[in-house]
């Protein structure tokens, strides 16, 4: 299979873990016969830069000709007192809009050996696996109207918090139809006894709930699905929730996993190339050291490969070697406990390719 992939490091750790796992998909490629062509281009604050905007036109003509999408993370405090529009995160967020790419999945999965890695009690923690759906292209982030003005009592400021019911819909079957290929049992998160896009959201689920008579549906106000993701993540399954609410409920759930470095995610549209990319950000506080966790990334190219090139069994064995690297003890600082040995980020790059090659049927 030979397939074309559009690799955005970005800023921060951004390249790092990206150069890592560029190496992964190479060797993905020598293993079983593949051929990854890549085509780098810059996005978020090096972009800016570079062309004083933060999704350069080219930029976003490679990604449309691409079959998927590789991103490493935008952002920094270098860029952090720009306008909204000069900001690197406004650049993700336009190639978010601009390729429509609107169902993000976040898995959130505990893998055994790091059990011990999360500040949570291992039986809290035994068997999680659960599927964050967010909502990628509407509400807070991109409603209008927005900014700030002067006004007889001084400044003010609005976001809006805007969603068609057709925005709601396609994010919801999505949901439905992962949810039935899981353990069929959807949480719907919204804040629906304040807001009215939240009535709606709720009215929708239950209307496309009747189709889906296998899958068990229940709501959950947000504030406590942010407690109950601590108190017993393991009566979560699949979850469905709104841009802002996705974002923060699934940085929060990373912490089960044992890091942010272990959180992958995918983000999908009805056509057209994936973007995948961790859900951490540039981490501008270890930024340079070689030291970021790359396997947040390395199971972000994992999900490419099932989605977008649907080569499960390539997929399956980059997360096998990673199980296996975490059951052997190899750790990066994140997951490390007081004083235990850690690798760097291109130690761990190495370790996942060389037992990768194991896993591989000769
Ligand atoms: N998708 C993205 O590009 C994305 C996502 C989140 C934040 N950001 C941006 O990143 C910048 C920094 O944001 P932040 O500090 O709030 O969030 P962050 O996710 O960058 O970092 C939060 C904490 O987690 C740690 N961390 C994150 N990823 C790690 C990894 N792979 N290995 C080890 N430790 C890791 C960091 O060191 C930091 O202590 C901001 O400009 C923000 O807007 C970008
Ligand atoms: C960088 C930022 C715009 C982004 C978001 O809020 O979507 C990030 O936090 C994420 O989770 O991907
Ligand atoms: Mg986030």
């Amino acid at each position: 299979m030979i397939k074309q992939i559009a690799v955005l490091p970005g800023d921060g750790i951004g390249p790092e873990v990206t150069e890592e796992a560029v190496r992964l998909l190479e060797e993905v490629g020598k293993q079983f016969g593949h051929t990854f062509q890549f085509q780098f281009a810059d996005i978020g604050g090096c972009a800016l830069d570079k062309t004083g905007t933060p999704l350069p036109e080219e930029t976003l003509q490679i990604c449309r000709e691409s079959d998927a999408i590789l991103l490493g993370a935008v952002g920094g405090p270098k860029w952090d007192h720009g306008p909204g529009e000069k900001r690197p995160e406004a650049g993700l967020l336009k190639l978010r809009k601009a390729l429509q790419l609107y169902a993000n999945l976040r898995p959130v999965i505990v893998f055994p050996a790091l059990v011990n890695a999360s500040t949570l009690k291992p039986e809290v923690l035994e068997g999680v696996n659960l599927m964050i759906i967010r909502e990628l292209t509407g509400g807070l982030y991109f409603g209008q109207p927005r900014g700030r003005k002067e006004t007889d009592e001084g400044l003010a400021v609005v976001d809006t918090l805007y969603y068609t019911e057709a925005e709601i819909e396609r994010v919801l079957r999505k949901a439905f139809e992962i949810a039935r290929l899981r353990k069929k049992h959807l949480v719907s998160v919204d804040k629906a006894n304040v807001l009215d896009s939240s009535r709606l959201w709720r009215e929708t689920a239950d209307r496309i709930g009747k189709e889906y008579p296998d899958v068990k549906l229940e709501h959950m106000l947000v504030d406590n699905a942010a407690m109950q993701l601590i108190r017993r993540p393991g009566q979560f399954d699949t979850v469905v929730t709104e841009n802002m609410f996705g974002d923060i409920l699934s940085d929060e759930a990373a912490m089960l996993s044992g890091s942010l470095g272990m959180l992958p995610s995918a983000s999908l549209s009805d056509s057209g190339p994936g973007l995948y990319e961790p859900v951490h950000g540039s981490a501008p506080d270890i930024a340079g050291q070689n030291l970021a966790n790359p396997l947040a990334t390395f199971l972000s190219v994992a999900m490419m490969l099932k989605y977008s090139f649907n080569l499960e069994q390539e997929a399956q064995a980059i997360e096998q070697a990673i199980h296996k690297v975490l059951e052997d003890g190899y750790r990066t600082r994140d997951l490390a406990q007081e004083g235990e040995r850690y690798l760097t980020t291109t130690e761990m790059g190495e370790k996942v390719r060389a037992y990768l090659k194991q896993e591989v049927p000769s």
